[in-house]
């Protein structure tokens, strides 16, 4: 139960297939737009090929009719070269429309799927990625997986179906250049793309891995601005920055030497081709056994090969910068949940007393135990504070008992194993205000409305009173329309935590867990919102973790000290405040001297 979650980032090599195999297998659903897609691609191609082909042996029969004074039918190729043009025009225009509208369903499809992977990662199986690194994967890695189907699929069946149909007709026209023309077409359909590819790996995974590092150290940075500015780190900031971006500048370097090199290798073959349609040609024109229209549209449809083959080489060379990003998408989507759903999870009960017995806890399997056999009753009704020393485990705690982290020992809520509850049935009974809540980018109405969307005012009103914001609230010109800011930038600490207490009433589950709840807060706006909680409480529990302890008596019945990861007593609050004066009872609790009296 107590696995160290693997770290994505030791995600095996897999191979390209295999890779490629189940991206295709994720795009169920919109293949038929795929189809499409790679149709008109083929579609448009040809037509143009058509074109060229056509254009070349109508133009030199025409010459040669007009030199020889013969006549000649010169409808039928005219209609033909008309319609090949519009096919290629509207096939080309409509091959845009639709091969990109199969790209942005897949990649929609996409990440949403592995938005879906993530959520039950979080927050235990993410504990090695930083929010940069993961945005990266949702947006940048699944973006990059476009080219797999734009870049490579498409590409690879399009210069398959054309050489084909050029090799055919080579054949039929004259069978030994249709040898050789497997020798160029070989060169810069087969071994160009298959060295690119492998040169191409490398640099491509280290473009892939200097771009998310840029990213992460640039959020990281701006996140810090400050801290950078005040301790004046803003250099050495820089130059890791500058660092990454000469990693990243050398691989594509590479990647563009390659790009150079195996186009110049494609025109080559290109070349080639021309002069073996040349070589073979001429000699089966003196012979009659070629007419010179036949040579002309031979020479042109060797050309066109190469434009469908020009393309390969370069999708293969990015093929390394797919599949790593492809790699690292699965790698994080494979990884397995640690907090497992039960298969067949436990009714919901409606008894909401909580029980903890022997209950260990570790971030990994090589990290110490943070709960260390922490022993607990909170009965239903009954209000608890949890006080302890700065690092006791005191917040883990919570965290085990939202079944956010794996842990060994047992958890009963109404009797009944906590893990073998569904985590949201557990979390639907049990609301938190964290030590550090999250405030969306969203105004005031919509961050406390998460709890329940279809608040009405009158709910809204209650939370906000109950949460000693009601002064704050009014005081605001636009009220709860106030946009509140990247992650409550434009509120202070304190409003954070009363606007977070707001959210958690609201949700009106039977047990309310606070972790911190009067940080930030004078001692009188302490004292207020505990009372207002006691009364919002009333006959529901109440576990409260705190450093603090002016005000306890007013909410809690109980008190138990953490220490070390484990409780090592718990008495009443009448008992706990008057045994001992505050001063004696804070340096009993805490060493370092961390319990207070407000
Ligand atoms: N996500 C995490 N990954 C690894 N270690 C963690 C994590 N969260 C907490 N810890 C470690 O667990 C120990 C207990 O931390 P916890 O936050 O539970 O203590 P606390 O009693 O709530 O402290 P405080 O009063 O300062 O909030 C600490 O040593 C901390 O470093």
């Amino acid at each position: 139960m107590n696995a160290r979650p693997p770290d994505p980032r030791d995600a095996p090599f897999a191979d390209s297939g295999q890779v490629l195999r189940r991206l295709l297998g994720l795009a169920r659903g919109h293949r038929g737009w795929m189809a499409a897609g790679a149709a008109l691609a083929l579609l448009s191609t040809l037509s143009g090929i058509g074109l060229l082909a056509v254009s070349g042996h109508f133009i030199t029969s025409m010459a040669l009719a007009g030199a020889s004074g013969a006549a000649i039918n010169y409808y039928t190729p005219a209609a033909l070269i008309r319609l090949l043009a519009i096919l290629r025009t509207g096939g080309r225009y409509a091959e845009r429309l639709i091969t990109h509208e199969a790209t942005l369903r897949v990649l929609a499809r996409l990440r949403i799927w592995l938005f879906g992977r993530l959520v039950p990662l979080a927050p235990a199986g993410l504990g090695g990625l930083r929010s940069a690194e993961l945005f990266s994967r949702l947006r940048a890695d699944v973006d990059a997986l476009e080219h797999a189907y734009l870049g490579v699929l498409i590409p690879l069946l399009v210069a398959l179906v054309v050489t084909g149909i050029v090799l055919a007709t080579a054949l039929l026209y004259l069978p030994v250049l249709a040898l050789w023309l497997l020798l160029p077409i070989g060169l810069g359909g087969v071994l160009l793309p298959r060295w690119a590819m492998k040169k191409g790996a490398a640099p491509g995974a280290t473009v892939v891995e200097c771009a998310e590092t840029l990213r992460t150290l640039a959020a990281d940075g701006l996140r810090g601005r400050a801290e950078l500015a005040l301790y004046g780190t803003e250099s050495a900031h820089a130059e890791r920055i500058a660092a990454a971006t000469i990693r990243l500048q050398q691989a594509r370097r590479q990647t563009n030497r390659l790009e150079a090199i195996s186009g110049a290798g494609v025109a080559l073959a290109a070349q080639l081709a021309v002069v073996g349609v040349l070589v073979f040609g001429l000699p089966a024109l003196h012979t009659a056994t070629l007419a010179p229209p036949d040579l002309t549209m031979l020479v042109l449809l060797a050309m066109a090969a190469f434009d469908a083959i020009a393309p390969l080489p370069e999708a293969w060379a990015q093929l390394g910068a797919t599949m790593a990003s492809a790699r690292r998408v699965f790698a994080l989507a494979d990884t397995p949940p640690p907090v497992i759903e039960p298969q067949a999870p436990s009714p919901v009960v409606h008894d909401d007393g909580l029980s903890i017995r022997r209950l260990r806890l570790s971030y990994g399997a090589l990290e110490p135990w943070v709960l260390d056999g922490v022993d607990l009753d909170l009965p239903q009704g009954h209000r608890l504070a949890v006080v302890g020393p700065s690092g006791a485990g005191k917040s883990s705690l919570v965290g085990a008992l939202l079944r956010l982290y794996p842990y060994q020992g047992s958890i009963t809520l109404g009797g009944t194993p906590l893990d073998t509850w569904q985590g949201d049935d557990v979390r639907a009974r049990i609301a938190v205000v964290d030590q550090q809540p999250y405030l969306f980018d969203a105004s005031l109405r919509n961050n406390l409305c998460i709890a329940r969307p279809d608040a009405t005012d009158e709910q809204l009103k209650k939370v906000i009173v109950q949460a000693q914001l009601d002064g704050y609230v009014a005081s605001l010109p636009q009220g709860l329309d106030t946009w509140v800011g990247e992650n409550g930038v434009r509120v202070s600490g304190g409003e954070a935590r009363r606007i977070a207490i707001a959210r958690a009433l609201l949700a009106d589950a039977p047990i309310l867990v606070l972790d911190e709840p009067t940080e930030g807060l004078d001692a009188g706006t302490a004292a207020q919102l505990y009372q207002a909680l006691a009364a919002a409480m009333a006959g529901r529990s109440v576990l409260l973790i705190t450093h603090r302890l002016g005000g306890l008596s007013t909410l809690v019945d109980e008190v138990a000290t953490m220490r070390h990861g484990r409780i090592i007593e718990c008495v009443p609050t009448a008992v706990y405040l008057g045994v001992f004066s505050g001063a004696e009872r804070a340096s009993a609790a805490s060493p370092a001297g961390q319990v207070t009296g407000i």
